[in-house]
């Protein structure tokens, strides 16, 4: 079943946490939805499951707002950051509450309960649960009811290596299997790995809409670091169009639109000494960063803007 968010824009008093946003999500590919903290992806996600009603604009599953479903946890399963859980309450119990509102059978629990892999624990009190175990028995109260759509608010938090592993394989399984998978996340390396498209928010603006293929594509430039006595000379040498040369320390640059060869071959036919020659690849990270570094709320002191 197809997201699909007009508009969309909720404002906290003078705050506006969702600005505009228009984008389609698609079933049969994960989808990453990504931003800095703070950046609205919370507050969508609460908009698409009706927790909240947005300031304007609309957002639709299968073409109807949530809240106009018959049954809407057999139709969207949903994973929210806040924990909803009873801590007096076993797994089992609250699973098994959750499926009788909506008429699905204990067989089921048990079902969701092993494919998260707390069969052990399902009747241990949630109160004493680990971080990962809660987001675990989350996602199996978002996979109880089958649905054709699956929405998880960073599913990977708390959970370790093994856990996030897990959540990536079921994530891809589900989205193979057909579904409509929408998956938040602040950490654009993990998404890369397990979204085939991302929609990028920053200060609740739409930033981009793209492949992963596309974004690894638009963010593979290289940046060459060097060191040289003559590095102004260099600078001259290098000069052009689509390259972009800054400096570093004292004889440094760093270069960007053209390769290392290049470079040392430029060098070496003007006689300049080369002291260093360091090709780096611009990494995922570092292209969400820049893309992403204006709508950031919170900069960490000390580090230049
Ligand atoms: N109920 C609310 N009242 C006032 N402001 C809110 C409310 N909910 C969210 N906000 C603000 O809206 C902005 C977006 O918050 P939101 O939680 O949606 O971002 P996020 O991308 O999910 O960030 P995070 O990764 O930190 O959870 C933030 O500045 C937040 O402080």
């Amino acid at each position: 079943m197809t997201i699909e968010a007009r508009g969309l824009t909720k404002r906290y008093g003078g705050k506006t946490a969702v600005d505009d946003l228009t984008f389609t999500v698609r079933p049969g590919t994960v989808t990453g939805f990504l931003g800095p903290n703070g950046a609205g992806k919370s507050t969508t996600m609460r908009l698409i499951l009706g927790l909240d009603a947005p300031t304007s604009g609309t957002v639709t599953v299968a073409g109807r707002p949530y809240a106009a479903h018959r049954a809407p946890l057999t139709e969207v399963g949903a994973l929210l950051e806040a924990r909803s859980v009873h801590p007096g309450r076993s797994a089992y119990g609250h699973l098994l509450a959750l499926a009788h509102t909506h008429g699905i059978g204990r067989s089921r629990v048990a079902e969701v309960i092993e494919a998260v892999g707390l069969t052990e624990v399902a009747h241990r009190r949630a109160g004493g649960f680990s971080l990962g175990m809660g987001q675990r028995l989350g996602i199996a109260a978002a996979l109880l009811g089958d649905p054709a759509t699956v929405i998880l608010d960073e599913p990977v938090n708390g959970l370790d290596p093994e856990g996030v592993l897990w959540i990536r394989t079921l994530l891809k399984r589900l989205a193979a299997e057909g579904r409509t998978v929408f998956v938040s996340s602040h950490l654009m390396g993990e998404m890369a790995l397990t979204a085939e498209h991302l929609i990028i928010v920053g200060r609740g603006r739409l930033l981009a809409d793209t492949t992963v293929e596309e974004f690894v594509r638009s963010a593979g430039r290289d940046e060459v670091t060097l060191r040289s006595p003559q590095a102004g000379r260099l600078r001259e040498l290098l000069a052009g169009p689509g390259v972009e040369i800054s400096g570093g320390g004292p004889g440094e640059l760093t270069v960007t639109g053209t390769g290392a060869p290049d470079i040392g071959l430029t060098a070496a036919t003007h006689g300049v000494p080369l002291f260093e020659l360091t090709p780096r690849r611009v990494s995922l990270e570092d292209a969400f960063m820049e893309l992403t570094r204006e709508s950031v709320e919170y900069h960490a002191q000390g580090v230049a803007a």
